[in-house]
């Protein structure tokens, strides 16, 4: 990967984008042979305009296809295809280095990543420790430099003591961290201004041409601030400090709206300065690993697919649980509350992403397409199959834990629901019929996400005797626990060893710390990497934001409307009992809460 510093461990695939392999080191055949046709035809399309990442890309994409690929003259061809079907002319490496050469800013390009609202939360707790996680592990571009923006007054010095304290190394990468994080902070930078002020972007535009040298510069702007000023700061990133010659890209964070008519207002704001590829709307359970993993799972191991439907499936539930409440930001979540907060974004795209039809291929728009097939076929939620909670005081062990409401920020007698489990439908010939439950709650017994399948009884069972009387708690049920302790487990009958005939529930586990030494990335890392990547695949295109804002925009709405009271729950409890007889009425029991989780 020439154009990345890559002394350490950035997996090396991951420089190509839209065509790059499934895997690292074993490509299947017909993998080979879309990738392959994609290169090339991006090739052959228009070679003049390559940039210098998209021809390293394809260079090391050329080298990892060599043991399948014929090349003669200049023409490509796979030994499974025929010659006829690609005749399609590529560019020689020697015409690759003319095109890079000549493409003004000498063969380097640079890459310059704003954080905008660099004093903010997210920033100190996420964005930069990401940045230097990927700058540890040798992913970031050799020539990068990062700007920190906001409106509070920082000399350079102060934003890296700021940054310096949230720092840390993987357990597993401590060699040489001290000098990896000085390292780091030099290329750490800051401006001060305001977010709808052209005249702070301009000065911050100087800056960074300063910092990029004459090169192909590109640029990202993470924007971390609060939603009412994206347009702002949108505008004046795009129109005062822009790229004129590599690309800008923008991620924005959740919010995107509160409702479907916010939520276009927003993409047609934004779309007024932005086209849509530039935007970059992140939801970070889609960086999760265990997330990233599901469709590896499913779609690269034969004994999950053909299960996958209605056929095999009787429910599947996405669990998200907190077990701290909205301290300190119960400004914004009040505006929010459990449903837009989580359900609509983090546990909607899993859910997309769980019960999609298989894509095309691997290409961002495959995948997205795929995701909002689902969410367009999925039933409008009832609000009889919705159960709303929030939490109150609770003293235990001589602690008191505040409720909802005693947040100073939280307006009294506020309705917000902290707790949110809701019964899902998916209206097509895989799904019809199963229920998707869904469980979000904050100041709950426990801290985990998990995607719980549970499979249906075995016709005729033969052990049915032996397996006591609840055949439901004696289904099959697969576990992906998305965090803490990534696992992911199948609990299957077994037999009890002995002379008897006595059954138990035991777990095929896959402990991710037993079986990893590696640490994992955080989210923030691998959707960071993609959009310097330019890969979208795991970012929301504005059509899939369109389809889960209309699933719940008339939930919400009858909510607010009819004031609906929460059911309140003690904090560190596991929730409003509203919530079993919602899974009862489904037939359904949360896996969560069985004795043998
Ligand atoms: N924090 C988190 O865990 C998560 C946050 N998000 C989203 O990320 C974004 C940033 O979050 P977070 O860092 O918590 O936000 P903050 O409230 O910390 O705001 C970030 C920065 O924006 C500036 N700012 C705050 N309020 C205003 C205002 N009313 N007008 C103008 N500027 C303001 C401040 O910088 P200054 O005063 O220096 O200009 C502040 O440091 C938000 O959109 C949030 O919804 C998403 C998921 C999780
Ligand atoms: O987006 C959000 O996510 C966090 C939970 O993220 P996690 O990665 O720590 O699980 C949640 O606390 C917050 O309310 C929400 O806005």
């Amino acid at each position: 990967m020439p154009s990345f510093s890559s002394s350490l461990s950035c997996p090396t695939y991951r420089s190509c984008t839209s065509s790059a392999p499934f895997f690292s080191n074993h490509h299947s055949s017909s993998l080979i042979n879309g990738d392959l046709r994609r290169s090339l035809s991006f090739l052959s399309s228009s070679p003049q305009k390559l940039n210098l990442d998209e021809l390293t890309c394809v260079r090391s994409q050329r080298k990892s296809l060599q043991s399948s690929v014929v090349v003669q003259d200049g023409a490509v061809a796979t030994k499974s295809s025929s010659a006829e079907e690609l005749k399609l002319t590529i560019p020689s490496l020697e015409e690759d280095k003319v095109a890079i050469e000549s493409d003004g800013g000498g063969n380097q390009s640079t890459v310059s990543i704003t954080v905008v609202g660099a004093s903010g939360d997210l920033a100190k707790k996420k964005i930069f420790p990401a940045l230097f996680a990927l700058y540890y592990e040798g992913c970031l571009p050799e020539h990068f430099t990062i700007f920190g923006y906001a409106r509070s007054k920082m000399t350079d010095g102060e934003l890296r003591d700021m940054v310096s304290k949230t720092l840390t190394c993987r357990i597993d990468k401590r060699a040489n961290c001290g000098e990896k994080i000085e390292e780091f902070l030099k290329r750490c930078f800051y401006h001060t201004g305001q977010y709808d002020s052209q005249e702070h972007f301009v000065a911050l535009d100087k800056k960074l041409k300063e910092h990029e040298g004459g090169r192909i510069s590109n640029r990202l702007f993470y924007l971390s601030i609060p939603p009412n000023i994206f347009v702002d700061a949108v505008k004046c990133a795009s129109s005062s400090a822009s790229s004129i010659k590599g690309w800008t890209r923008v991620i924005v964070e959740k919010p995107f709206g509160r409702d479907s008519q916010t939520s276009a207002a927003l993409t047609k704001s934004l779309k007024q300065y932005l086209e849509e590829d530039q935007i970059f709307r992140i939801d970070h359970y889609l960086g999760k690993e265990l997330v990233e993993n599901l469709s590896v799972l499913r779609f690269s191991n034969l004994i999950f697919e053909p299960l996958w439907s209605r056929q095999y499936i009787r429910n599947v539930q996405f669990i998200f649980s907190e077990d701290f409440g909205t301290e300190g930001r119960g400004g914004y979540f009040d505006n929010y509350g459990i449903i837009r907060d989580i359900m609509q974004n983090h546990l909607l795209q899993i859910l997309a992403l769980f019960a999609m039809e298989t894509p095309v291929s691997l290409d961002a728009e495959d995948i997205r397409n795929e995701k909002v097939k689902v969410l367009r076929s999925m039933r409008p939620i009832q609000l009889e199959d919705v159960v709303i909670g929030q939490y109150k005081s609770q003293t235990t062990g001589g602690v008191t834990y505040p409720g909802y409401t005693d947040d100073k920020t939280v307006p009294k007698g506020s309705l917000t629901p902290t707790f949110a489990a809701a019964a899902l439908f998916i209206d097509n010939a895989r799904w019809d019929g199963v229920p998707f439950l869904m469980k979000a709650g904050k100041a709950l017994n426990t801290r985990s996400t998990e995607i719980r399948v549970q499979f249906r009884h075995v016709p005729g069972n033969l052990y049915n005797r032996n397996s006591g009387s609840d055949l439901d708690r004696t289904t099959n049920e697969l576990v992906i626990r998305v965090q803490p302790n990534e696992a992911i487990y199948l609990k299957i009958n077994n037999k009890v060893p002995g002379l008897g005939m006595r059954l138990d529930r035991s777990n095929l586990n896959l402990l991710y710390s037993t079986r990893y030494s590696k640490e994992i990335p955080d989210a923030y890392e691998r959707l960071l990497l993609d959009a310097i990547e330019g890969e979208r695949r795991l970012f929301i295109r504005s059509d899939e934001l369109d389809a889960a804002w209309a699933l719940f925009t008339p939930l919400l709405k009858e909510l607010e409307e009819k004031k609906t009271i929460p059911e309140s729950y003690p904090y560190g409890s596991r929730g409003p009992v509203g919530a079993h007889y919602l899974a009862a009425k489904h037939k359904v029991q949360w896996g969560d809460l069985s004795h043998d989780q």
